[in-house]
């Protein structure tokens, strides 16, 4: 069952420590068939390397295991939500990447401060609230997920044109539709927070960019006359 998307989510899987986003196991992308109502994700702490397209598992949209014979990542849940709640998205990307888990510790958006990041992110990519008590104790990783549903709602915050979030003392998640581009958006995310870092530094005071030239990339390439690239 799901052959392609199986061999589409283990390819995605494999560019995170091609583009060095992974320590270890610490990171999981999934996609979605969103007919058939079916996530594909990969397999609980299982070294990349022995990753193949057969060991990826397949889940319904209750996280319920429907094949595979390994346990799912323990990110499941979060996946699950964020399905449920952005209908857009076809792949979801979590992982620990260094620069990227720095704001999600300090607590920090990662403030839109240049066109690297307006290209692919419509303003400050939001960190969450910390999570409380009882939604670490009950279901946390679908509480997870809630918390970054809150964000986006209570910021009014476009999922389909911020494609990331941090999770609050945890790291990021990044989706697109496929697969293979909300990797492409970890990627962003993580180069975006190490340039920022850096920005923050010699400029600790203002580095927000113009609103004029945030609208001016991020419209210029998924505007409804964008013109960026080849048609
Ligand atoms: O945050 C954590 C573990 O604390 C997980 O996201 C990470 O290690 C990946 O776990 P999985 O191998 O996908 O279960």
């Amino acid at each position: 069952m799901l052959g392609d998307l199986k061999r589409e989510v283990y390819e995605a899987n494999m560019l995170l420590p091609k583009n060095n986003l992974i320590t270890f196991t610490w990171g999981n992308v999934s996609g979605i068939d969103r007919e058939n109502g079916y996530i594909v994700i990969k397999p609980s702490g299982v070294e990349y390397e022995q990753l193949s397209p057969e060991n990826m598992v397949v889940v319904d949209l209750e996280g319920k295991k429907v094949e595979g014979d390994l346990n799912p990542s323990s990110d499941t849940a979060t996946h699950v939500e964020l399905y449920k709640a952005f209908s857009n998205i076809k792949g979801i990307v979590h992982t620990h990447s260094p620069w990227a888990v720095s704001f999600a510790q300090a607590g920090r958006d990662i403030p839109a401060a240049g066109t690297t990041q307006a290209d692919y992110f419509y303003g400050s990519i939001p960190v969450t609230r910390q999570m409380k008590k009882e939604e670490i104790e009950d279901e946390y990783e679908k509480q997870t997920g809630s918390v970054i549903i809150e964000t986006f709602k209570k910021r009014q915050i476009n999922p389909n044109q911020v494609p990331g979030v941090l999770v609050n003392d945890h790291g990021p998640f990044t989706w697109g539709d496929s697969p293979a581009s909300a990797v492409y958006h970890a990627v962003v995310l993580e180069r975006v927070a190490e340039m920022t870092y850096h920005t923050m530094q010699i400029n600790p005071t203002s580095i927000e960019m113009s609103q004029d030239l945030l609208d001016k990339h991020y419209l210029r390439k998924h505007g409804k006359n964008a013109y960026y690239g080849q048609k």
